[in-house]
């Protein structure tokens, strides 16, 4: 944390969002300051309030591409919730508190999966052990009824043992050699594996569950008896089951639950989305529910409250909250004034241009052409696309933005996926080829559904 400067967040974030400069910056600063914020004496930590942002903008335009993006670079717990979905029905309870557990479970398979990573090895060992044990069960040692009778005779079964015991080393150090070089990987072996107790599963998971308000999985998720059962599967199999459950062997899980929980606290990011659609009068689906009631409902988990989930309870302080809305209709000032304080950097972001288009299509490192590019590349057809082409695919999203519904940087997706949709159709059968996407190829994919409005909105 100590390195990401405000200035070297934004340079990360650069490597993958085109344009939106102050939005960039404004989660920049935010999260410099809860670095600062943490490093002050208790008294005064207590007094500054973090600085949550509020993100302005259409849809498609980056909002949670930057958010997300922070996180993963400052490897803080992420989730994101749609709040309209509290104003909807079945959400009587209006269960906000949801969005607390959603990030503990989010955190929690974040650490768990780095503890992963620092057992896999001796898990990997662990199993290959396991699996000879299964492929060549250890003889049983003859019980001799006479023991201590005839000195002779023990003699004589003392030595056999040891012969016994240098064929089985010998056997299972072949075998050992065979499983390593993946000669028995087809081999069936019976292996014992967990009953996930699915009869539970289905009674609780029936519809209404929600409507009640009560979390079974909370409830009852520590409490389900999970049963063994074997399973007949091929070694290769065998082998991933038994590295898994050495592997849940190793870590220990309460550790997790601490660490995931404390993560949450310290560097948990919750993105709000469609925040406009709960500011102002009542809602439209669920006249039970009023939006104002739904942004009070936020509102303690947002000041700093503490929510209790089956792993510990959480403090909800120090939890960064980036609120983001298009805010078409409805001003940030129709929030309730204590929301509205509560986030204080405000930013805007603006639509995206054409030539915003040609560099999203191009510049980030996780970009489209990119992507379809490395994709094809697996079944050895090189595509490669021109300058040309990309100005004019960059065109048409506009154009049929323009036209339709402005969906910002998605319709790229739909247009590059549409335009591609013949040579990923034929790839496999292509062989080792090379494909030049240009203006003309453009053109003669898309210019007929371009041309024709209706079926543009259905197929771009
Ligand atoms: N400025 C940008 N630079 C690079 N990619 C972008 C940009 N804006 C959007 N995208 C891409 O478009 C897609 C949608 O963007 P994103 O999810 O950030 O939209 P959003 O602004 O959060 O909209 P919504 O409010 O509807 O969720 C993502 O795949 C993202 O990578």
């Amino acid at each position: 944390m100590e390195d990401l400067t405000p200035q070297r967040i934004v340079e990360k974030l650069d490597k993958y969002i085109v344009g939106q400069e102050d939005a960039k910056k404004s989660v920049a600063i935010a999260m410099r300051n809860r670095y600062r914020r943490k490093k002050l004496d208790d008294d005064l930590r207590d007094e500054v309030i973090p600085k949550n942002i509020l993100m302005i903008g259409p849809t498609g335009v980056g909002k949670t591409e930057i958010a997300r993006r922070l996180a993963k670079l400052a490897q803080a717990p992420f989730s994101k919730v749609e709040v309209t979905k509290f104003t909807e029905a079945g959400y009587v309870g209006r269960d906000v508190e949801s969005m607390i557990r959603d990030l503990v479970q989010t955190a929690i398979r974040m650490v768990e999966q780095e503890k992963r990573a620092e057992v896999e090895e001796k898990a990997e060992q662990l199993a290959k052990e396991k699996l000879l044990d299964i492929l060549l069960p250890q003889p049983k040692k003859s019980s001799n009824p006479f023991e201590g009778l005839f000195s002779d005779d023990e003699e004589e079964i003392n030595e056999e043992e040891t012969d016994r015991d240098q064929r089985f080393k010998k056997h299972r150090e072949k075998l050992a050699q065979k499983l390593e070089a993946g000669e028995l990987d087809d081999r069936i072996v019976e292996i014992e594996v967990e009953d996930n107790n699915s009869q539970m599963v289905e009674i609780f998971s029936g519809s209404g569950v929600e409507e009640l308000g009560v979390n079974f999985e909370d409830m009852f998720g520590g409490m389900m008896p999970n049963s063994k059962k074997t399973r007949k599967v091929k070694v290769e199999e065998a082998e991933e089951i038994l590295k898994d459950q050495e592997a849940k062997k190793l870590i220990d899980m309460d550790e997790v639950h601490r660490e995931a929980i404390h993560r949450v606290e310290q560097s948990g990011i919750i993105f709000l989305d469609e925040i406009d659609k709960i500011s102002g009068g009542q809602s439209n689906s669920n006249p039970e529910v009023s939006r104002e009631g739904v942004q009070r409902d936020i509102l303690p988990i947002v000041e700093g409250s503490t929510v209790n989930t089956k792993y510990g309870s959480v403090k909800t302080d120090h939890i960064l909250f980036i609120a983001a809305g298009a805010f078409h209709v409805s001003d940030p000032t129709d929030l309730i004034p204590e929301l509205q304080g509560r986030f204080p950097l405000r930013v805007e972001l603006n639509n995206l241009s054409k030539e915003n288009f040609k560099e999203i299509l191009t510049e980030p490192e996780n970009a489209l052409t990119k992507q379809y590019t490395a994709l094809l590349a697996t079944e050895g057809l090189e595509i490669e696309f021109t300058t040309t082409a990309i100005d004019e695919i960059a065109s048409i999203a506009f154009k049929v933005n323009e036209q339709t519904e402005n969906i910002g940087a998605r319709r790229l997706h739909t247009i590059v996926e549409k335009l591609l949709e013949d040579v990923s159709f034929e790839a496999p059968d292509m062989g080792e080829d090379k494909v030049q996407i240009d203006r003309e190829y453009v053109k003669d994919k898309l210019d007929d559904v371009v041309q024709d409005k209706d079926l543009s909105k259905y197929i771009l």
